[in-house]
């Protein structure tokens, strides 16, 4: 079943135009300019009940946007839609019973009260009955380990704990759907863990429906099925996230720390030969595979020395490498430095979400071109 269905939606601001100088600046009064700022030209997607979609995009693509028109925060310009049955803006508050959200810059909870008066606020908001409301909160505040800092200020937690509060307190009233903006932005890598385990949960015990705008490929990659990405207010990709695993999250960027300088530097690179023809057989075996087979793509060794892998900067000790994943593993990569340098530090991290965008923004302007 269809829980969200949009049909031409758009959305078009009218705004001032400002001028520069003293004098500009009151003319603008008496005769103000208007500029017209498309900011989501017509679109359609339909998701599925109980699906975790991923809603991409550069800054000012249009996503924020797109949720309030689906959230009714915002009239459309044109078109339809339709959320859990509602048209969001002309039944925005009957929405509001069956919606959750959580935006990862702004908080809903009370700055200066402790978590658990937050939640007994909303529960009056929300109108939930007493025993409901304490077996919920109770439910929440065990599967989100929330009991220790639940008497502590909103203020006094650190993001992490923050962001668990929150997705408790969006969770209270048990809704259908919950739009997640950026639930993870400024969290460290365990506190990401937590939050995304939280939600893989929350989705798989309730069949939680999830909205989810991320600049973080790891959100989308460990939460979501499907991907659509919006460019300059237009959808230029939907497809299942297994496709833009495969297509677009080819990379991973690693920073290594090694105890000494790497000893073999140099044309021939860190690899000896018979790694190097290993590294090469594996090459011709993925092509034959027809993976990547023909791609514009260059794998560069970059003086690494291993096909698929790119040296991105060196630094005494430090090196940081791009890694081709659909090339060579990142254990792969990892197991041959081990094998021959002591390692001291490692950080895995995936490529900028707006570099992924850009890669997809350039081959959908090449197929339609
Ligand atoms: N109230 C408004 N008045 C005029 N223009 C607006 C308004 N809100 C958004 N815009 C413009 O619409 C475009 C889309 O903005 P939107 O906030 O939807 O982008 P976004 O994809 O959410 O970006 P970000 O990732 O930076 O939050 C931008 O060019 C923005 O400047």
């Amino acid at each position: 079943m269809k829980i969200i269905r949009v049909e031409g939606l758009s959305k078009q601001f009218i705004r001032k135009q400002k001028r520069e100088g003293l004098l500009a600046s009151f003319r603008s009064l008496v005769a103000p300019q208007w500029v017209e700022k498309v900011a989501v030209h017509p679109i359609d997607f339909t998701v599925e009940e109980g699906e975790m979609l991923a809603f991409l995009g550069p800054n000012g693509a249009g996503k924020s946007t797109t949720i309030k028109m689906l959230t009714g925060i915002l009239h459309p310009t044109s078109g339809h839609a339709e959320v859990i049955g509602y048209c969001p803006w002309k039944e925005r508050s009957k929405l509001a019973y069956r919606i959750g959200s959580v935006f990862g810059q702004k908080s809903q909870l009370w700055y200066h009260l402790p978590p658990a008066d937050s939640f007994e606020l909303m529960s009056r908001i929300y109108e939930l009955g007493r025993n409901d409301y304490k077996q919920r909160r109770d439910e929440l505040i065990e599967r989100l380990g929330l009991s220790a800092y639940l008497h502590v200020p909103v203020r006094k937690l650190s993001l992490g704990e923050r962001m668990r509060c929150e997705l408790a307190a969006a969770l209270l009233h048990r809704p259908k759907l919950v739009f997640l903006d950026e639930p993870t932005i400024g969290l460290d890598v365990i506190a990401k863990q937590k939050i995304r385990e939280a939600i893989r949960e929350m989705n798989r015990q309730e069949g939680t429906t999830v909205f989810i705008t991320s600049h973080d490929a790891g959100d989308v990659e460990q939460l979501c099925s499907r991907a659509v990405v919006i460019n300059d207010g237009r959808i230029i990709l939907d497809d299942p996230v297994s496709v833009m695993k495969r297509e677009y999250l080819t990379m991973k960027r690693v920073t290594l720390e090694l105890r000494s300088e790497p000893r073999h530097w140099g044309p021939e690179g860190m690899a000896g030969s018979e790694e190097r023809e290993r590294r090469n057989e594996g090459q011709e075996r993925l092509e034959s595979n027809g993976r990547r087979s023909g791609d514009s793509q260059p794998y560069k060794t970059g003086g690494i020395g291993i096909r698929g892998v790119e040296l991105i900067e060196l630094e005494n000790n430090r090196l940081r490498l791009d890694i081709h994943t659909e090339i060579i593993t990142v254990e792969e990569v990892l197991g041959y430095i081990v094998r021959h340098y002591e390692l001291e530090d490692v950080t895995i991290e995936d490529p900028p979400m707006e570099e992924v965008i850009t890669h997809i923004y350039e081959r959908s302007g090449k197929e339609a071109g």
